[in-house]
């Protein structure tokens, strides 16, 4: 661009201005004509290749269906319409500028979800918007690249390293637990409870990624409410069409905030990996101190020997934090909502969990006591299954993709697998609305599809925490379930009894006005003081 502009400099220089505007104004207006005519073009190409799908009711042609998906209970409950109407798939525009298939059923979700990730690609709908956030990470890139970086971040999550972190889950929910006694020995009876285990799920993570004491969850942390406003952001830009657009995003007051925040974020990030680069290189790789997070990445190789760089180190810790705190916290609070509602399965829980810790009171819970919870798992799971805290993964790939029922979805759709809507579809699970961790019974899931229940996705791009989440899900539910009798709550500011709670599907599923839960605590562990 500057050559170009020097090249023209003195044309532009001895000719009359308003020439020149003229040229500049037609220039413009004609760019605006290619660009309207392949957008339109494009629009009627997808419309064609994609007439094999059901096409719920739209707004117009050129318009689609934009502006009808809903972040709210409402969005959900259309979701469950679309289910139940459509069965397997349907097509979705967003203007003439997204196409979407939209899948709900095990046996269109596997195709996809199952398919080689030579030929997935990450959408930038969705997953764009992360990208000044989480860089060229794990879960943003695709190809040959994702591939390195899959191989070299898997020895991060191996058992061996979920071992030692169990200790961290039991430490971080202590605290939680301390604070909830201390607040309701100061006359609180219901708590809200994403407020506190976000904040302890982001407390545990520091301690794994950085082995960072940041006491997030007694005093604030600029870190952390960093994180916090950016993934608030993040869903806002989402829901507004003319922010998808950089430049106009980044002249917006919201684009300003992110910015500010991403600063801070990015900072810490920085000075953690470069100072433990250092100390490496000091004491080398044989210190006696607890591995973290990032000593692993920083000491993993490749097979031609190459490590990450900082810069790709950074971008792995930062979507560590990013893709492991509030979809844990969200799985966290709505299975302690799940059984605060249904209290026979707490009970049951809860019985289970003071067999295994029988005299051990006070004491941790092990790695081993974590295959010793058979039907805490199985609530765990329904909760899953029916508050998934990913609503949804999407997909773009680079060749047509065949699905059952002589369906192809054309090179370089969106595709968007419905872990809601799959894990709600009535076809696939019977009374798909009600809380039954009976269908986790080793005896009936052997009859369910292997896809039916994919709160963590599948194939070769999987929840590469799914372990790490699964732990500390056991560990934090098995330790409230010993300390505090949960039942449905309210918030004291508005007061009156229980309401039916409203769901909030945004960046990971949360709920209206937040999860009310009334606590009463339990003493020795297990009975009433
Ligand atoms: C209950 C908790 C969790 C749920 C429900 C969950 C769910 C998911 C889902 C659905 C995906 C696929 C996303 C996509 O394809 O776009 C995913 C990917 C991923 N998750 Fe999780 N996740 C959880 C916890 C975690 C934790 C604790 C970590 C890390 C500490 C983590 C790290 C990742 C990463 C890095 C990816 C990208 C993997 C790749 O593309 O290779 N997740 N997760």
């Amino acid at each position: 661009m500057p050559l170009l502009l020097r090249a023209l400099a003195p044309v532009l220089l001895w000719t009359d201005p308003r020439l020149v505007l003229r040229w500049v104004g037609s220039g413009l207006l004609a760019l605006l004509v290619v660009w309207t005519a392949r957008l339109l073009l494009r629009h009627a190409w997808y419309t064609r290749r994609m007439s094999g799908f059901s096409r719920p009711r739209a707004r117009s042609w050129l318009l689609g269906h934009l502006g009808q998906m809903q972040s709210t209970e409402e969005g959900l409950q259309r979701v469950d319409v679309l289910v139940q109407t459509y069965k397997h798939s349907c097509c979705w525009f967003l203007g003439p500028f997204y196409h979407l298939v939209r899948v709900f059923h095990p046996d269109y979700a596997k195709p996809l979800l199952m398919a080689s990730a030579r030929i997935t690609e990450k959408d930038d709908l969705v997953y764009g918007h992360l990208r000044p956030w989480l860089g060229q990470s794990l879960l943003l890139s695709n190809g040959e690249e994702w591939s390195r970086k899959r191989r070299l971040l898997t020895p991060a999550f191996h058992f061996d390293v979920l071992k030692e972190s169990i200790s961290t889950f039991n430490s971080s929910t202590n605290t939680m637990h301390e604070k909830w006694r201390r607040l309701l020995a100061a006359g609180q009876t219901s708590l809200e409870m994403f407020d506190h285990v976000t904040l302890m799920t982001l407390d545990s993570l520091l301690k794994c990624a950085f082995s960072f004491q940041s006491d997030c969850q007694e005093s604030t942390c600029g870190y952390v409410s960093a994180i916090v406003e950016l993934s608030d952001l993040i869903i806002d830009r989402r829901f507004r069409i003319l922010h998808h657009w950089d430049w106009i995003y980044w002249r917006t007051e919201q684009g300003q905030k992110f910015r500010r925040a991403l600063r801070v974020v990015h900072e810490f990030t920085r000075e953690v990996v470069q100072k433990r680069r250092a100390l490496i290189g000091q004491q080398g790789e044989t210190s006696s101190k607890r591995r973290d997070f990032v000593d692993i990445i920083l000491m993993t190789k490749d097979e031609d020997g190459r490590s990450l760089s900082d810069e790709e180190i950074e971008a792995e810790a930062n979507t560590f934090m990013f893709a492991g705190h509030d979809t844990t916290a969200s799985a966290i609070s709505w299975t302690l909502y799940n059984l605060a509602q249904h209290s026979h399965h707490q009970e049951k829980c809860r019985q289970e969990v003071m067999d295994l810790m029988q005299g051990r009171a006070g004491r941790d819970i092990a790695w081993e006591d974590l295959s010793d919870l058979p039907f805490t798992s199985m609530c765990i799971s329904e909760s899953l299954r029916l508050h998934p805290p990913v609503q949804a993964v999407t997909r773009k790939y680079t060749q047509d993709m065949p699905l059952p029922g002589n369906l192809t979805v054309p090179q370089g759709a969106i595709c968007l697998v419905s872990i809601y809507g799959t894990q709600h579809n009535p076809a696939v699970w019977t009374n798909p609305h009600e809380f039954d961790p009976h269908r986790f019974d080793p005896e009936h899931k052997k009859s369910v599809s292997s896809h039916a229940f994919i709160p963590f996705s599948s194939g070769p791009r999987n929840c590469i925490g799914q372990k790490f989440a699964m732990a500390e899900l056991r560990v934090v539910v098995a330790l409230t379930l010993l300390r505090f009798r949960l039942r449905p709550g309210v918030n004291p500011e508005v007061g009156g009894s229980p309401v039916p709670v409203r769901r909030l599907p945004q960046l990971v599923l949360r709920a209206e006005g937040g999860l009310w839960l009334q606590l009463e605590p339990l003493s020795p562990e297990g009975t009433p003081p």
